[in-house]
């Protein structure tokens, strides 16, 4: 029997199987799913086994080395769905398995140096000193080279070798029960000497409690040590065995478990259309629509207990970003044990411990970010994907895939309905639900009857005729009065890309760029230094201006910090949070502040993107944002798109209970129909608007995109591919593509490197595929050059830097 071995080498000679006989030891064990560890080359690595074959000609086969896994970590499903991604994306099959794996399940290689000659060169024999092997690290830390090694590995003297090293931890407790020995406990106590009084409490325990209890527990309440468990361990009178358990990031953390209220009728009418949806091959794709505070999570949640109730599974994705601990305690609150989550701020072995809840279907439900709609569940009943307009569901690095293609895949596999909610839908998803492919649910209305919270609009240019400075205007300055008075909350939104640091020279204007990227530095206050948010150089801040060498270089724009500062001068009796990358970076402190805030221990909440989404605060009547237009004047089609719903989430945080709510949006262009329709909540018409423009300009979703970036150290080469590309595209696609470029892309230099691009704009191109993958097998050899050629294809790109 030979087993079918995806092997860890990303290259395009090595995407497919290979051939491994598999040890009589494992031929019990072994199933489709499982990691191995193969020989391949000289290397020992990690594989995942995809199929098995009869196959008489062995001879030159080779065995696998060791099957890791005990439970295969692919399903059947996920295996079918890594080859389907892989050539979505073009990625290699491996690149996709792995994709869909916790981190740690994910091989780590140890590099090991060792000795094959019995008498080493001098030099080498003081460095091995009589031993076979040296770790990389000894080795590094010697004063040998990569050539020295080179040479004596040429020689004949060394030989490199890998290993693997799963990174997979479990974490272990040991647990105490009685001894096998059937005698009763009491006789037991009887034959220890009376003085002994520890160990005897120590089996008086399990008198009123015979079951297993976790050592450290057992210690702590009898309050005693090793020193007199030991003893009774030795004796068999108490047993002890190691048992694994799964790390609970929420240990400690009590919820407030909620039962579900009763649904308003437009609610009810969505649910019972998704709970309602036969088992279907092509599955039934809903696109709630209900603007902000309507009650869509609730129709989620009903919706997943119905489906758990019929004995099904359910995926629920969230944003990142609006994975907050209020979301968590929602889910937690009605699902309690049967719902595990998954979201970047849980330490690696956490993320592992539970995906293992649901490898081993220890629950039911999982929340989570983007690659959780890879959780192997076996018997999916729903998907649902919140917020479905965020481009964060689409992975931008290694294989670029979208949560939403890979949902309705996994859909159609499972015959499930797929719900994608929003309160501003993207225009794709839209547009799918007017041609009928997808259902649309709506829910027009706020809970409470509570109307949609009125939104001023302060154009910021009067502001400045009339002599303000400040980056708060009036209007908002004394609404803000207002609430401190009321004892009511406000939240001050701005957005982080307009507000980043740079610093110029006041005389001569020079601004510090990264001389590796075409970007200006950040200031970076606390350590008085410059970064490059691309490429991590950095540099003190310079104390005179390199150009013109004035001493008034001074750092422009506003961080977070600064705006928290004038905001304490402007209102000194304000009690402020502040929300940013840097007071949520510690464990815990994202969930601390907003706690603080919920008790209503602040006044004013101040924050960027992390605050736009998903808070429930029934407190909160005003929403100020700061500076509307920084997301418009991103070189991007969807600028409009996004501040359109950017605008719409923020101020969907005002008066979501009880107390009306109020925003105040500042703009420099006040007029601009995204601005102007956000402040109106009218999605319809925005939607008209903004479609008319797409169409004009054949944008999605009138036409699919394709982006290729080309980059290389050089300019003249990277534009000279470039060329080449498009005119290879422009020969083969067919005539109703449009193939534009070579044109230098936005960021026209990232890490010293040059980066042009060239976009197809189609409609359709079933071959499209083929002719992308001839012309990465064509710039395959030059692209493994180190510091070489990078081609980056992207399949309908969200990012168009
Ligand atoms: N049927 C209901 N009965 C009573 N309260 C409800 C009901 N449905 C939702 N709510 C409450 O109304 C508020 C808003 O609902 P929810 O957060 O689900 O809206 P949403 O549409 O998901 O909001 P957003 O998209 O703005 O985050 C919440 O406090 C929620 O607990
Ligand atoms: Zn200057
Ligand atoms: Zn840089």
């Amino acid at each position: 029997m030979i087993a079918k071995v995806i092997v860890d080498v990303p290259t395009n000679q090595t995407n497919r199987p290979f051939d491994y006989l598999i040890p009589e030891e494992f031929t019990h064990v072994i199933d489709i799913g499982m990691r191995v560890i193969v020989p391949f080359g000289p290397r020992k690595i990690l594989g995942y086994v995809v199929g098995f074959e009869e196959r008489t000609d062995v001879e030159k086969v080779k065995s696998l080395e060791e099957v890791l896994d005990v439970t295969p970590v692919l399903t059947p499903e996920l295996l079918r769905l890594g080859k389907w991604l892989a050539s979505r994306t073009l990625s290699f099959y491996i690149s996709c398995l792995q994709v869909m794996l916790p981190q740690v399940l994910k091989a780590k290689y140890k590099k090991e140096i060792w000795r094959i000659e019995e008498h080493l060169p001098e030099e080498l024999e003081n460095l091995f000193q009589g031993s076979d092997v040296l770790t990389s690290e000894e080795w590094e830390a010697s004063s040998f080279k990569y050539h020295h090694l080179k040479k004596w590995v040429d020689d004949g003297y060394l030989d490199v070798r890998y290993e693997v090293k799963s990174k997979e931890t479990k974490r272990k407790i040991t647990v105490i029960e009685p001894g096998a020995d059937p005698v009763r406990l009491e006789e037991l106590i009887a034959e220890i000497p009376a003085q002994a009084k520890k160990q005897r409490a120590l089996i008086d325990f399990f008198v009123d409690y015979p079951d297993p209890i976790p050592k450290k527990d057992l210690l702590n309440f009898v309050k005693t040590t090793d020193a007199s468990l030991n003893p009774l361990l030795k004796k068999g009178y108490l047993q002890s065995y190691s048992q694994e358990i799964l790390r609970d990031p929420y240990e400690g953390h009590t919820f407030t478990s909620t039962s579900p209220p009763p649904l308003t009728r437009y609610q009810q009418q969505a649910m019972d259309e998704i709970v309602g949806s036969v088992k279907n091959e092509k599955p039934d794709v809903y696109l709630l629509h209900g603007v902000t505070g309507s009650g869509k999570t609730e129709v989620y949640m009903q919706s997943i207990q119905e489906v758990l109730a019929r004995g099904e599974e359910a995926i629920m994705l969230v944003p990142e970003i609006a994975l907050t601990p209020q979301m968590v305690e929602r889910f937690k609150g009605r699902f309690g044990s049967k719902v595990a989550v998954l979201h970047s701020a849980l330490s690696a072995g956490e993320k592992y411990d539970e995906w293992r809840k649901i490898q081993r279907r220890d629950v039911q439900v999982v929340v989570g970010a983007r690659s959780a709609i890879f959780a192997p569940f076996r018997n999916l009943g729903l998907i649902i994907i919140d917020e479905e307009h965020e481009t964060s569901y689409k992975q931008e690095d290694r294989t670029r895939y979208h949560a939403r293609d890979v949902a309705l895949k996994r859909a159609s596999e499972h015959g499930c309905p797929v719900v994608l909610g929003s309160a501003t839908p993207s225009l794709e998803s839209f547009a799918r639900a007017q041609k009928g492919n997808y259902r649309l649910l709506e829910l027009p209305e706020r809970m409470n009857e509570q109307a949609m919270p009125t939104v001023e609009l302060v154009d910021m240019r009067d502001e400045l005729h009339e002599g303000n400075r400040s980056m708060f205007s009036q209007s908002l300055k004394a609404k803000l009065e207002e609430r401190l008075q009321k004892g009511e909350q406000s939240v001050l939104f701005l957005n982080r890309r307009g507000y980043s640091t740079f610093v110029m020279c006041r005389d001569c204007g020079h601004v510090v760029e990264c001389p590796y990227c075409d970007i200006s530095m950040t200031y970076h206050r606390n350590q008085e230094r410059l970064k490059c948010h691309y490429c991590s150089f950095e540099k003190p801040m310079p104390s005179k201006c390199p150009e013109c060498e004035s001493k008034t270089i001074r750092y422009f724009g506003t961080g977070t910090q600064k705006v928290e500062e004038h905001l304490q001068q402007l209102i000194p009796e304000a009690r402020i949070i502040r929300m940013d990358v840097d007071t949520t970076r510690r464990k815990g402190a994202h969930e601390k502040l907003l706690t603080k805030f919920g008790n209503n221990e602040a006044d004013i909440l101040l924050g960027t993107q992390m605050i736009a989404k998903g808070l429930d605060f029934g407190n909160v009547t005003l929403v100020g944002v700061l500076a509307a237009d920084s997301l418009l004047n991103l070189p991007d089609f969807r600028a409009s798109e996004k501040t359109f719903q950017l605008l719409t989430q923020v101020s969907g945080r005002a008066g979501r209970h009880e107390k009306e709510g109020e925003v105040v949006v500042q703009t420099y262009t006040p007029d601009h129909y995204s601005i102007q329709l956000a402040s109106t909540y009218d999605f319809n018409r925005f939607y008209e608007e903004e479609m008319k423009y797409r169409k004009m300009f054949h944008y999605p979703p009138f036409y699919y995109l394709t982006l290729l970036t080309v980059s290389h150290p050089n300019t003249f080469q990277a534009q000279e591919v470039t060329r080449k590309i498009a005119q290879y595209l422009k020969q083969n696609l067919s005539e109703t593509a449009e193939v534009l470029g070579p044109t230098p892309s936005p960021l026209e230099r990232i890490n010293n490197r040059y980066r042009y691009q060239t976009m197809v704009k189609y409609k359709s191109e079933p071959d499209q595929q083929k002719y992308v993958q001839r012309i990465m097998n064509y710039y395959e050899s030059e692209m493994k050059e180190q510091n070489g050629l990078q081609i980056i294809v992207d399949f309908q790109p969200y990012q168009l830097m």
